[in-house]
């Protein structure tokens, strides 16, 4: 694969090797010192696999092209992978010698054995997975209809199962960057060599694609001695989503996050005038929030609870004072009561559904009931990041809770954020509503003089 990268012209692969490592395996050793901002490889355009690429190819670009509806990115390069690891013919030397360097086999949460995804019964990745293994089936089906058994001298069924779709679709998952180009679209992409990097939070963004050209460039993302194990990041990715799409977990993951999912039927009381106030408020009538370590009650799941909680009598004043009091804070203690123990009781509900509770998986992973990298250990890790968002969740909502029911709601919640203050500060002047430090007093100045000069 190197030969071929530098003849079509990539640069630093003399600076560097693939070498095995502790914790993330093989990866890319540095054999010379690079300083921060340096680049380390790049990887030209014509040896990228991307959906471009697949569509130019003269034997399966037209079979691709044909297909309808069209293929998604994923599934494409999924069969351009596919299609090249079946062919013997020297035109596709380079490529396979890349794809004779890609692991045979993945550990993505797809693979788990039912008594290992058991253990994070409750998280996302455990629903998710489970209706992935139907998606990915239907998924294979309609690429079967659509391309596979109409072109069968170009795609051999044997070497087109499930199971080569499922390892391809793997391969792309792991391996494959994105980026956002100026014009707003986005790129997909896998680049030989370079997806031998492993991630790293310690290094951020430092990888780029360069639109002119298209090619594929890495940066030193610090300081590397020579030995050192060079990284790219893969981006602020939860552990369920590192485990679901790259096989791995990272203990401890401060971007750990739990997607609550908020609907409402459209058959609901007064579905229009609430779906025209989560329209205002930016929301719409299904959202997913994320809920984050660092911000577990995020403004928007209250406002869009505010919103599907409203009665007759709290839309009539909203109509009436024709302000936008139900995009931002609270709307009346009643409402706001009701939606602060609804949150409650479903933070609650969703932690008891989770299969195994917090204390006891801490308590097995320490006490090395699951071998270490091991699938059920990653999924124990899956479970505690979810879990963890969710108590404090839960704790957010009940402090505003018992904020709410004693009546002092504002005086515990900062008016801009809603978050708790740790050390609360009161508006000077009207001495009505508490901001958690001056930034937010600042940011709801705008929305708070009216009422700060009519008290
Ligand atoms: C883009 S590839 C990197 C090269 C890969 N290690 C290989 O040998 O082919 C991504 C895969 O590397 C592994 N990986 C990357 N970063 C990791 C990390 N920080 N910890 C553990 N495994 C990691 C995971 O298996 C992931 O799916």
């Amino acid at each position: 694969m190197e030969s071929w990268l530098k003849q079509s012209g990539a640069v630093g692969l003399d600076g560097l090797e693939l070498a095995n490592f502790p914790v993330t395996g093989r990866g890319v050793k540095t054999l010379r010192h690079f300083k921060k901002g340096e680049s380390i490889l790049t990887i030209p355009s014509g040896n990228l696999w991307t959906v471009e690429h697949a569509h130019a190819d003269p034997l399966l670009g037209p079979a691709l092209r044909s297909a309808r509806p069209p293929l998604s990115v994923e599934d494409t390069l999924a069969t351009y992978l596919l299609f090249v690891r079946s062919r013997e013919e020297s035109g596709y030397d380079g490529l396979r010698s890349h794809l004779a360097t890609l692991p045979t086999s993945y550990s993505s949460s797809i693979f788990f054995a039912e008594d290992e995804l058991e253990v994070c019964a409750g998280s996302s990745l455990y629903t998710i997975t489970k209706q992935l293994e139907q998606s990915i089936e239907d998924d294979y089906r309609a690429l079967f209809v659509r391309v596979f058994v109409q072109y069968p001298g170009l795609f051999p069924l044997g070497k087109f199962t499930i199971e080569d779709y499922k390892w391809a679709l793997c391969t792309v998952w792991s391996r494959a960057m994105d980026f956002v180009l100026p014009d707003g679209k986005s790129i997909r992409l896998l680049a030989p060599f370079a997806d031998m990097l492993n991630h790293s939070s310690e290094v951020k963004p430092c990888h780029v694609y360069d639109v002119s050209s298209g090619n594929l460039s890495v940066l030193a993302g610090k300081d590397y001695e020579v030995g050192d194990q060079a990284f790219i990041y893969y981006g602020p990715i939860p552990n369920s989503r590192l485990l679901r799409l790259y096989g791995f977990v990272v203990p401890g993951n401060p971007d750990d996050s739990y997607d609550l999912v908020l609907a409402t039927h459209p058959s609901a009381p007064f579905f229009e005038q609430k779906y025209k106030l989560w329209v205002s408020a930016g929301l719409d009538s299904t959202c997913t929030i994320s809920l984050t370590l660092t911000d577990p009650l995020p403004k928007g799941v209250l406002r869009y609870l505010r919103i599907q909680r409203l009665d007759e009598s709290d839309l009539a004043a909203i109509a009436l004072q024709q302000t936008d009091a139900a995009t931002e804070g609270k709307i009346s203690e009643s409402n706001e009561v009701e939606v602060l123990r609804f949150l409650v009781d479903s933070f609650c509900h969703l932690l008891d559904s989770f299969g195994t509770q917090l204390e006891k998986l801490e308590k097995q992973l320490a006490d090395g009931v699951f071998s270490p990298g091991g699938n059920a250990w990653a999924a124990a890790h899956v479970s505690l990041g979810e879990q963890r968002v969710l108590r404090l969740a839960r704790k957010r909502a009940e402090e505003l809770l018992s904020a709410a029911e004693s009546g002092s709601g504002d005086v515990r919640g900062c008016a801009n954020c809603e978050k708790i203050p740790t050390q609360p500060m009161l508006c000077g002047r009207c001495k009505a509503v508490t901001y958690c430090g001056r930034a937010c007093q600042v940011a709801h100045y705008k929305r708070h003089k009216a009422v700060c000069r009519a008290v």
